[in-house]
């Protein structure tokens, strides 16, 4: 279970250029929830998830992520239990290294039975283990272990860095905009792939979208961002039957402005 408590962050306090890009945010994510996230340019969603994964300490306020207390842990701890992904899919995977040495990093740093160090030290079965999960992608990268990561396309590489932030599956999944720099039948082939992949593995999942109707449609809750705070937060009868109109009106009713965000407006 993630518990975000009560989070503010204000960035260059006491200058002119000061924003406070949190402000006092809480959440609670149950095991295996899937939370799609909204919102406006500048909402603080990114920010949010910086926080959570540690690039930053919050001013004030505590994360738990089970037992453990986030909240002064450094980033590269947070990495072991939490996976991320970026709107880029350059960002995420070594492109002068292979497939199968991409993969044995990923394996190295999440993984907890005492495998440490060298490459030479990954057992076949690991290999087999690589194989088996790059062949579900459906995109022949089982065969290609040996190749560089650069020469993969952009979806290619978005899905291979999903596989490598769920090899061994995280306690925590943040998904930020991932499909969006890829080209539509790409994005929603990785989308196939991520909605499995979290099934399969029970993970607890926060994506940001620009889609509304993929917030609306993907996974079991849908929250709505704007000026440092959650607005809305949507699960159950609430959210099955909602419209992108409705969600959109919703927002105005919280907010009392409209929705300002250029991608959604400028998606379908
Ligand atoms: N490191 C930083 N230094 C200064 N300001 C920052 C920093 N990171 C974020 N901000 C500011 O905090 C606010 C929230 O930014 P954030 O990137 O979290 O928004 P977002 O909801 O992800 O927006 P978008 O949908 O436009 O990507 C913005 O005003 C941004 O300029």
């Amino acid at each position: 279970m993630l518990r975000v408590e009560s989070i503010c962050k204000t960035f260059n306090a006491g200058t002119v250029n000061e924003k406070t890009a949190l402000n006092n945010l809480s959440l609670v994510m149950n095991d295996g929830d899937f939370a799609t996230i909204v919102g406006s340019n500048g909402a603080g969603k990114s920010t949010l998830f910086n926080a959570i994964a540690g690039l930053f300490y919050c001013d004030e306020g505590a994360i738990y992520l089970d037992d453990t207390d986030l909240t002064y842990l450094p980033e590269y701890k947070r990495s072991r239990i939490i996976g991320r992904l970026f709107q880029d899919p350059m960002k995420g995977t070594a492109p002068h290294m292979t497939i199968e040495e991409n993969l044995a990093l990923a394996y190295l740093r999440s993984s907890t039975d005492g495998v440490k160090g060298l490459f030479c030290r990954m057992s076949k079965a690991n290999k087999a283990l690589f194989q088996e999960r790059l062949s579900q992608l459906n995109m022949g990268l089982e065969d290609r272990m040996k190749q560089p990561v650069g020469l993969l396309s952009g979806g290619q590489r978005q899905a291979l860095t999903l596989m490598m932030a769920t090899l061994v599956a995280p306690k925590l999944l943040l998904l930020d905009e991932h499909t969006a720099a890829l080209d539509p039948a790409t994005a929603e082939k990785v989308l196939e792939i991520t909605k499995t992949v979290v099934q399969t593995h029970n993970i607890t999942t926060l994506m940001v979208t620009h889609n509304m109707t993929h917030a609306l449609e993907l996974g079991n809750r849908t929250l709505m961002m704007d000026s440092g705070k959650i607005i809305l937060d949507i699960a159950g009868d609430k959210r099955n039957g909602l419209t992108v109109d409705d969600l959109l009106k919703q927002f105005q009713v919280g907010t009392g402005k409209a929705l300002d965000n250029d991608r959604i407006l400028l998606s379908d």
